[in-house]
C-alpha cells in the first residue's frame, strides 16, 4: 500500500486558524487545508497562498490551500476547530457560547461527512463545551474528539515561573488542571524546575501570584490586544497536539477527555492530563489530589457544567 502525506484541515482561516496552518506546515506535519464561511473564501485562499510562498524561503515541503467548500477536505487525517467569534475586553469566555455552539453545529456535521475516521481537536471557545458540542453532534468516540486548554495554559504558567526565576524555561514543567476559565487549577505539587519542586524554590506569596495570573492569562492578552485574544501560544499548543497524534508520540499532556467516572465526574469534557498518541487520547492519567486540589477542581468543574446546562 502506498504511504501517504498527512492531511490536516483546520476550520476558521482567523488568527488562530491561520498562525496554526502555518506552524504545521512549518514542521511538515503534512499538507494544510484551511477552511472559513464562503464569504471569506477569498482572503482564505489568500492566506493560504502567503503562507505557501513562505515554503521556498524556509524551505517546509507541504502543500497549503484555502477553502470555503468542505469537499476539500475529504479524508482528514485531524481536523482542528477554530472556528467562531472570540472574546473582546470586558467578555467572559462563557459569553461566547450561543454563537459558537451553533457553529460547532455545523462544522461537526461537516467533518463526520467528509473525514468520519479523522481525530478533531477543538479550540473554540468556551472550548471545554463547544468540544462535549462537537462530540455529541459528531458521534465519534470520546477518544478521537479532543480539545485544546491545558497546553495553553500550562505554557503561560512555565512562562511566567521562568522569569520569576530568571531560569530557563526547558527546566520548568507544569500541569494545568480543570476547565479552561478563571478557576483553572495549576497543580503546583506536580510543577518543577530542574525536577525540583516549586515550593522549595518560590515561597507561596510569589506562587499564589504565578497561579492567579495563569488563571487570567487569557484576558491579559485580550486587555493587551484591544480586539481579540491570543494567537501564537495557542496555534502553538495546537500544533504540539496535532504532532503527538499525528506521529503517534504518546506523549503526557493535559487535554481536554470526556469523562466517565475518571476524578469523580461524568458526561463532561474537562482539562486532564493524558497520553496523546496514534488513538488520540488513550489514557487519562488520575493523579492524587489533595482536599484543596480536589475542592478547586469542583469548583472549575461545576463552571463548566454551567455552561454546559445552557447548551443542554
Ligand atoms: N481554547 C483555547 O485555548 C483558545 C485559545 C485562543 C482562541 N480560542 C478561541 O478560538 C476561536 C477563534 O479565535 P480567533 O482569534 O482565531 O478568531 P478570529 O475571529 O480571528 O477567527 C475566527 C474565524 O472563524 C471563521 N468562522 C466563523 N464561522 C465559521 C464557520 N461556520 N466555518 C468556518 N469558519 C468560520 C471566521 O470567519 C473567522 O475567520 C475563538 O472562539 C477563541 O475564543 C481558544
Ligand atoms: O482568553 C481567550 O478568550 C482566548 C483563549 O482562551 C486564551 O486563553 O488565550
Amino acid at each position: 500500500m502506498a504511504i501517504k502525506r498527512s492531511k490536516i484541515s483546520v476550520i476558521g482561516s482567523g488568527f488562530t486558524g491561520a498562525t496554526t496552518a502555518l506552524m504545521i506546515a512549518q514542521k511538515e506535519l503534512g499538507d494544510v487545508v484551511l477552511v472559513d464561511i464562503p464569504d471569506m473564501e477569498e482572503p482564505t485562499k489568500g492566506r493560504a497562498l502567503d503562507m505557501l510562498e513562505a515554503s521556498p524561503v524556509q524551505g517546509f515541503d507541504v502543500n497549503i490551500t484555502g477553502t470555503s467548500n468542505y469537499e476539500d477536505t475529504k479524508d482528514s487525517d485531524l481536523v482542528i476547530i477554530t472556528a467562531g467569534i472570540a472574546r473582546k475586553p470586558g467578555m467572559t469566555r462563557d459569553d461566547l457560547v450561543n454563537t459558537n455552539a451553533k457553529i460547532m453545529k455545523s462544522v461537526a456535521s461537516e467533518i463526520a461527512t467528509y473525514s468520519p475516521e479523522t481525530f478533531i481537536v477543538v479550540l473554540t471557545n468556551p472550548v471545554d463545551a463547544m468540544t462535549y458540542s462537537v462530540f455529541k453532534e459528531s458521534g465519534f468516540p470520546k477518544e478521537r474528539v479532543i480539545g485544546q486548554s491545558g497546553v495553553l495554559d500550562t505554557a503561560r504558567f512555565r512562562t511566567f515561573v521562568a522569569q520569576e526565576l530568571n531560569l530557563s524555561i526547558k527546566d520548568i514543567t507544569g500541569f494545568v488542571l480543570g476547565g479552561h476559565g478563571d478557576d483553572m487549577v495549576p497543580l503546583i505539587r506536580y510543577s518543577h524546575a530542574g525536577g525540583i519542586p516549586l515550593d522549595t524554590l518560590l515561597s507561596k506569596d510569589r506562587l499564589d501570584a504565578i497561579v492567579e495570573r495563569t488563571r487570567k492569562g487569557g484576558g491579559e492578552i485580550v486587555g493587551l490586544l484591544g480586539n481579540g485574544s491570543a494567537y501564537y501560544a495557542p496555534a502553538a499548543s495546537l500544533t504540539v497536539m496535532a504532532e503527538a497524534i499525528l506521529k503517534d508520540q504518546r506523549r503526557v499532556i493535559p487535554s481536554i477527555a470526556y469523562l466517565e467516572g475518571e476524578y469523580g465526574y461524568s458526561d463532561i469534557y474537562l482539562g486532564v492530563p493524558t497520553i496523546l498518541g496514534g488513538n488520540g487520547i488513550e489514557e487519562i492519567i488520575e493523579l492524587d489530589l489533595t482536599d484543596e486540589e480536589k475542592a478547586d477542581l469542583d469548583k472549575s468543574a461545576a463552571s463548566v457544567k454551567e455552561v454546559l446546562d445552557v447548551l443542554k
